[in-house]
């Protein structure tokens, strides 16, 4: 794994960006995106910037079941205002979070994913090393499902609702298998709180524990870290 370490978010977004723009000089063509609070200034990045992504593709990582994308909380509504409604793509896929037959919606999105194989992926981590919503225990060769999320990330995300008891349980998520297969991947970390999750994927041997310690099995993957999120590291 590369580590590139940076002084702030604004940096961290930036140097994201720079690689988005790189790969799209050398023909990447369907980008994998994630929500949360960490893409904020990558997303800023590309909407000031002059790139045209109209004939690019997007895939994201998952959705919260029982959310419409009309919903303030929910990914899809995230998405469109952080940037596909700036930025037009040729076409954006978030999980429906209304479809009530998960094996019909996971079936819909694994295809979405075959035919729009991802070039760059995107990722957070969560505090306890979850990626996409792949909670600690999630096989390394899953593919999208519907996962139910544990006590740790519903509080984590609760900062986002009126009260803990609104956050959904249960999410639509591209599973780890469908991760791993993206050409490249850049995972981006920020904050104290991610330092324990940081250290686990890049320094612990790999462990279903540790969502994100998949990654070491990946080839391509450039993590860009901020001073907090980098502490527990030993180089
Ligand atoms: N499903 C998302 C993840 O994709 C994200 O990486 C994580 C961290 O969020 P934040 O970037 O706000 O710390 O939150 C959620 O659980």
């Amino acid at each position: 794994m590369k580590i590139i370490q940076v002084n702030n978010q604004e940096e961290g977004g930036k140097q994201a960006f720079n690689l988005i723009k790189q790969g799209m000089e050398t023909g990447a063509k369907v980008l994998g995106l994630a929500t949360g609070s960490t893409p904020i200034t990558l997303y800023k990045e590309m909407v000031q910037s002059d790139l045209d992504f109209s004939e690019m593709v997007a895939v994201n990582l998952d959705e919260y079941v029982g959310l419409a994308g009309d919903n303030e909380q929910s990914y899809r509504y995230f998405m469109n205002h952080q940037l596909f409604n700036h930025k037009p793509f040729k076409a954006s896929y978030v999980p429906d979070g209304t479809e009530e037959d998960a094996e019909k919606e996971c079936a819909r999105y694994d295809q979405i994913i075959e035919e729009n194989p991802i070039d760059i992926q995107i990722l957070g981590i969560g505090t306890n090393g979850h990626i996409g919503f792949n909670e600690p225990g999630t096989p390394f060769d899953s593919l999208t499902r519907k996962v139910g999320l544990t006590p740790s990330t519903i509080e984590a995300n609760k900062r986002f609702f009126a009260s803990v008891e609104d956050v959904p349980t249960e999410a639509y998520s591209m599973g780890i298998g469908s991760i791993l297969k993206a050409k490249e991947i850049i995972l981006i970390a920020y904050g104290e709180n991610k330092a324990e999750a940081i250290y686990n994927m890049i320094e612990k041997e790999m462990s279903e524990d540790c969502p994100a310690s998949a990654l070491q099995q990946h080839d391509n993957v450039t993590v860009i870290v901020d001073q907090a999120a980098s502490a527990k590291l030993s180089v």
